[in-house]
């Protein structure tokens, strides 16, 4: 019974669905899991947008009390909605072989057509990002604010709230909502936050090391880790989390990896963006320049009009 591995989890229907397809890897493995699910104060407050709710690490922070208690070894996160620099005493050990990384647009109107300037659409998102980039490439339309879980949002949308969503592709399939599917973004134009279509592992740095050493063999995908280390220290050179409408995304040729990054202001009217290659071996560096690279070109102030715009919400 000892090495029955604890896997921590938030209830939600995607977050159960992420924990149990890692779950079933590790039993592939010959590990015993058993999933210890809660919800988080992320979770419970619906009514308020996450830059409003003000704390860093709200669908987080009861997950690593767990973890550091030794309740649980493990906690399985959407890797996009990490933050960059994690509190002390706690580290990502793995992440899962990627997903499509793109946003989709969802609606149950087959016919709709972002390019068409004539028609009014009304696109429900959370995202500051998706919020900039959709001002910037498709002005006309309106984007409403719309939080809770896909299934919420639909039923939102059913009644008249918005006409379409837009999300993360990655999410919308897992749920198996793919059918609702209209339109894919590019990722040239849409680049996808840090982490999108990626599950991390969470572990205290304290966890035993043969166990670790074990979950990471059974879990961790080279490729998505060298992606995954690159935009993470692009975000943390941003000091961002998922509340500043900061992009990255980092694929491998071969070897080499290319990475696109960069920031939209608020109200979509500038975006800065580059990008870069280096040999996966130089990851965290390349993400980390790349940092440099945006801050250096506007991006310094334009995360300063944007904290201050967000301090005044
Ligand atoms: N912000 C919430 C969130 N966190 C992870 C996903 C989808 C799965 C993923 O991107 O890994 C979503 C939904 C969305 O943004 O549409």
């Amino acid at each position: 019974m000892k090495n029955i591995i604890n896997i921590g989890s938030r209830k939600s229907k995607l977050a159960m669905w992420q924990t149990n397809t890692i779950a079933g890897q590790l039993e592939a493995a010959g590990m015993e899991t058993r999933i210890n699910s809660m919800e988080t104060k992320g979770d419970k407050i619906l009514d308020r947008s996450i830059v409003k709710i003000g704390s860093k690490g709200v669908f987080t922070e009861e997950l690593e009390v767990q973890l550091a208690t030794g309740i649980t070894d493990i906690a399985v996160h959407s890797a996009k909605d990490m933050q960059s620099q994690l509190p002390e005493d706690f580290e990502l050990i793995a992440f899962s072989q990627r997903e499509k990384v793109n946003d989709v647009l969802v609606s149950d109107d087959k016919e709709i057509d972002l390019a068409d300037p004539t028609k009014k659409i009304r696109i429900g998102t959370s995202s500051v990002r998706r919020r900039a980039m959709l001002k910037q490439y498709y002005p006309h339309v309106q984007a409403v604010e719309m939080r809770g879980n896909l299934q919420t949002r639909i039923e939102k949308m059913r009644n008249g709230d918005c006409d379409a969503l837009m999300l993360a592709y990655a999410g919308v399939k897992r749920m198996e909502n793919d059918d609702m599917i209209v339109m894919e973004f590019d990722t040239a134009r849409f680049t996808p936050p840090v982490g999108q279509g990626c599950i991390a592992i969470e572990a205290a740095t304290n966890l035993d090391p043969a166990r670790r050493e074990a979950i990471r063999t059974a879990l961790n995908d080279a490729d998505s880790e060298s992606c995954l280390l690159a935009e993470r220290a692009y975000l943390k050179k941003l000091e961002g989390g998922c509340s500043i409408p900061a992009f990255g995304l980092a694929c491998l040729e071969g070897e080499e990896l290319v990475m696109r990054a960069g920031l939209s202001s608020l109200d979509g009217t500038r975006i800065l963006v580059k990008e870069v290659r280096a040999n996966r071996s130089e990851a965290e560096t390349l993400g980390n320049n790349l940092g440099e690279y945006i801050l250096e070109n506007g991006g310094r102030e334009m995360l300063a009009e944007i904290r201050r715009q967000q301090a005044g919400e």
